[in-house]
C-alpha cells in the first residue's frame, strides 16, 4: 500500500507543556486510519499542525504523497494538497442552504459583474454528490435535513478538496452527535470514498466504532505515539490507549428509591417540540430519554433549566412547585436544577475564564456575571476534588477553560454542577467528547450523585451511555413518551427501541474484512 500522508518528528510546546514528543506515523492510500488517545493526548494539536494552525519545532516533517509540504503549513497550501478536515458535529451551518454549506469559501463571482454564477456552483456541488451516488436537495437548509442527509453533505464538501480517488479527509470527532443508524449510513457513504482511494484520518472516542471501520489505528498517549497497527478491538484498544485494563462497567444506575416524594415531576408539558409529556423522576433515580433526532427528548433537560420555554405545563421540584411557563435559568439554579448541556462551547462555558470563574458563574448567573470576582474561597475548595476525581488534565483551577482540550473542558462543566449538590442533575450527551477512561470516572461519579438522593435526567442519542447509566429509558415519539424500556437495558435493545426494528449492524464490517483480504 503507498503512503498518502507521512509524518515524522512532529513536536509541539506550550509554554512549558510539551504536548507532542516526535510524533510520526503513515497513513495508507485508502485507508480508514483512526487516531485515538485520552482526553488531552495530542489529538487535535497534530491536526492544527497538519492544517498550519500550529507550528511544529524544527525538525517536523510531513508529506502527502511523497512530497514534503513546506513547514509551517499553509492552510491553502494543506488544501492544495488534497487535505480537507471535517470538524466536529460535521461542520455544517445549519441555517445556510446546502448549496451555500458546500461552496462558503470556494465562491467564485463574474469577473466585471462580480455576481456569483450560482448555476455554476449548483454544478460544482452537484458533481460531488455524484462522486457518492447520493442526493440531497441543494436548496433546502441544512437544519431541515434528515441526520442522514447531513452527515451526506459534510462528506461531500470534504471530497471537494481531494482530487478524484486520492487526498485525504480529516474527521475530528465529527461522527460523536450521529445516531447509531446514521452512523451506520455515513460509513456506507465513506466506505465508497475509501474504496476510490481518498484516505481518512478518523479521530473518535468510540472504540466500538474504530474497531469497527478503521483499516489501521494510531494511539497517542501523553503525546507521544505509543502505536500504530491494525485493530485489536475495543478492549484491546482501551488497554494500549489507557496503558491499564478498562474496569467493567456495569449496567444500569441502581440507586433508586421509587417511594416519597419525586425529585422532579413534570406534567403536560406542551411546547418546545413537546406534546402532553410527562415524567417522573425518583430521588436517586437515573432516567434516559432518548428518541429519534425530533421526537423532542432532547428539549428537556432545557426546559427544566428555564432555556428552552413552553407554553404549558406543571413543574415539581422535590414536592416544591414551580412555575414551569415562567422559568428563568436562575430560578431553575434556584430550584435545585442543574444542566449540563450538550454543546460546552456555547450554553456550558466561558472560554476566556479560568476553571474557577466558571465554576462560580451559575452562582453569580445573568448579565455580567463574567466580570464578577469568585466570591467565596469556598465554592473553589467544593470544587477541587470533583477536578481531582474526574482527573481534570491539566488539574489546574486557574488554567483558562479556552486552553484545555475538548473532554476536559467537558469535566469542568460537570465538576461545577456535581459540586453542588444539585436536587436534580439534566444531563444532555454527559460523555460526549470524552475518553473511555473519563467515561468510566463520569459514569462513576454521576451513579454517587445518584446515590445521595439527586434525581438524574440523561437526555442521549448514545445507546452505550444509556446502558451504562440509567435504571430505566424512556423512549420519545412525536414530543411525547412512547415507551418504556426498565433497566437493566442493553444497547442493541436500546437501539431497536429507537428506531422501532432490527439489532445493530456492524459498520462497514464485511466489505473491510473483504478488502483486506
Ligand atoms: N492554545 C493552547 N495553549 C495552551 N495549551 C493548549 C493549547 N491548545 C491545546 N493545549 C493543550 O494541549 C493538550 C492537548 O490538547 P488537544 O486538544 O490536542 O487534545 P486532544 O487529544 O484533542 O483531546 P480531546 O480528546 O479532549 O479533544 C491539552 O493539555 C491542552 O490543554
Amino acid at each position: 500500500m503507498s503512503s498518502r500522508l507521512r509524518i515524522a518528528g512532529v513536536s509541539v510546546t506550550f509554554g512549558r507543556h510539551r504536548i507532542l514528543r516526535d510524533v510520526g506515523f503513515e497513513v495508507g492510500a485508502g485507508e480508514i486510519h483512526a487516531l485515538i488517545g485520552q482526553n488531552g493526548s495530542g489529538k487535535s494539536t497534530l491536526v492544527k499542525v497538519l492544517t498550519g494552525l500550529y507550528t511544529a519545532e524544527p525538525g517536523a516533517r510531513i508529506e502527502v504523497d511523497g512530497a514534503g509540504l513546506r513547514l509551517p503549513v499553509r492552510p491553502l497550501d494543506a488544501r492544495r494538497h488534497g487535505v480537507a478536515v471535517v470538524h466536529q458535529s460535521l461542520g455544517l451551518v445549519p441555517e445556510m442552504s446546502v448549496l451555500e454549506n458546500m461552496r462558503v469559501g470556494r465562491l467564485t463571482a463574474r469577473r466585471f459583474t462580480r455576481r456569483i454564477r450560482w448555476d455554476d456552483e449548483a454544478a460544482a456541488a452537484a458533481r460531488m454528490f455524484d462522486r457518492l451516488g447520493r442526493r440531497v436537495p441543494l436548496d433546502a437548509p441544512v437544519h431541515r435535513l434528515g441526520e442522514e442527509d447531513r452527515a451526506t453533505v459534510a462528506i461531500a464538501r470534504a471530497l471537494q478538496d481531494t482530487p478524484d480517488g486520492g487526498g485525504l479527509i480529516i474527521f475530528d470527532e465529527s461522527t460523536r452527535a450521529l445516531s447509531r443508524r446514521s452512523l451506520e449510513h455515513f460509513y456506507d457513504v465513506l466506505d465508497g470514498v475509501v474504496g476510490a482511494g481518498t484516505s481518512v484520518l478518523l479521530i473518535s472516542h468510540s472504540l466500538e466504532e474504530v474497531a469497527d471501520v478503521a483499516d489501521r489505528v494510531s494511539v497517542l498517549r501523553d503525546g507521544a505515539l505509543v502505536s500504530s497497527g491494525r485493530p485489536a478491538g475495543a478492549a484491546g484498544l482501551a488497554k494500549v490507549m489507557l496503558g491499564r485494563v478498562l474496569d467493567e462497567i456495569s449496567s444500569g444506575g441502581g440507586h433508586t428509591r421509587p417511594d416519597g416524594e419525586p425529585a422532579v415531576e413534570l406534567t403536560d408539558v406542551v411546547g418546545a417540540g413537546l406534546d402532553g409529556l410527562a415524567v417522573r423522576v425518583s430521588p436517586g433515580e437515573i432516567v434516559g430519554l432518548t428518541g429519534l433526532a425530533d421526537s423532542g427528548y432532547d428539549r428537556v433537560p432545557y426546559l427544566l433549566a428555564g432555556v428552552a420555554p413552553v407554553t404549558a405545563g406543571r413543574l415539581s421540584v422535590a414536592g416544591d412547585r414551580v412555575d414551569l411557563d415562567r422559568l428563568t435559568p436562575a430560578a431553575a439554579i434556584g430550584a435545585g436544577i442543574a444542566l449540563v448541556p450538550g454543546d460546552r462551547e456555547r450554553a456550558g462555558l466561558a472560554m476566556d475564564q479560568t476553571v474557577g470563574e466558571n465554576a462560580a458563574l451559575p452562582r453569580t448567573g445573568g448579565r455580567g456575571a463574567g466580570l464578577m470576582p469568585i466570591r467565596r474561597r469556598s465554592e473553589l475548595a467544593g470544587l477541587v476534588p470533583w477536578l481531582d476525581r474526574l482527573d481534570l488534565r491539566p488539574r489546574d483551577p486557574h488554567a483558562v477553560v479556552g486552553t484545555l482540550s475538548g473532554g476536559n473542558q467537558q469535566k469542568v462543566v460537570l465538576a461545577k454542577w456535581l459540586s453542588r449538590d444539585p436536587k436534580l442533575l439534566a444531563l444532555h450527551e454527559p460523555t460526549q467528547a470524552v475518553d473511555v477512561g473519563a467515561r468510566e470516572i463520569i459514569v462513576a461519579a454521576v451513579k454517587d450523585a445518584a446515590a445521595t438522593g439527586c434525581g438524574v435526567l440523561v437526555a442521549s442519542g448514545d445507546e452505550n451511555e444509556l446502558s451504562m447509566l440509567c435504571d430505566r429509558i424512556l423512549v420519545f415519539r412525536d414530543g411525547r413518551v412512547e415507551q418504556e424500556l426498565p433497566g437493566p437495558c442493553r444497547p442493541d435493545d436500546i437501539v431497536a427501541a429507537i428506531f422501532a426494528a432490527t439489532d445493530r449492524r456492524p459498520l462497514r464490517g464485511g466489505r473491510r474484512e473483504g478488502a483486506r483480504a
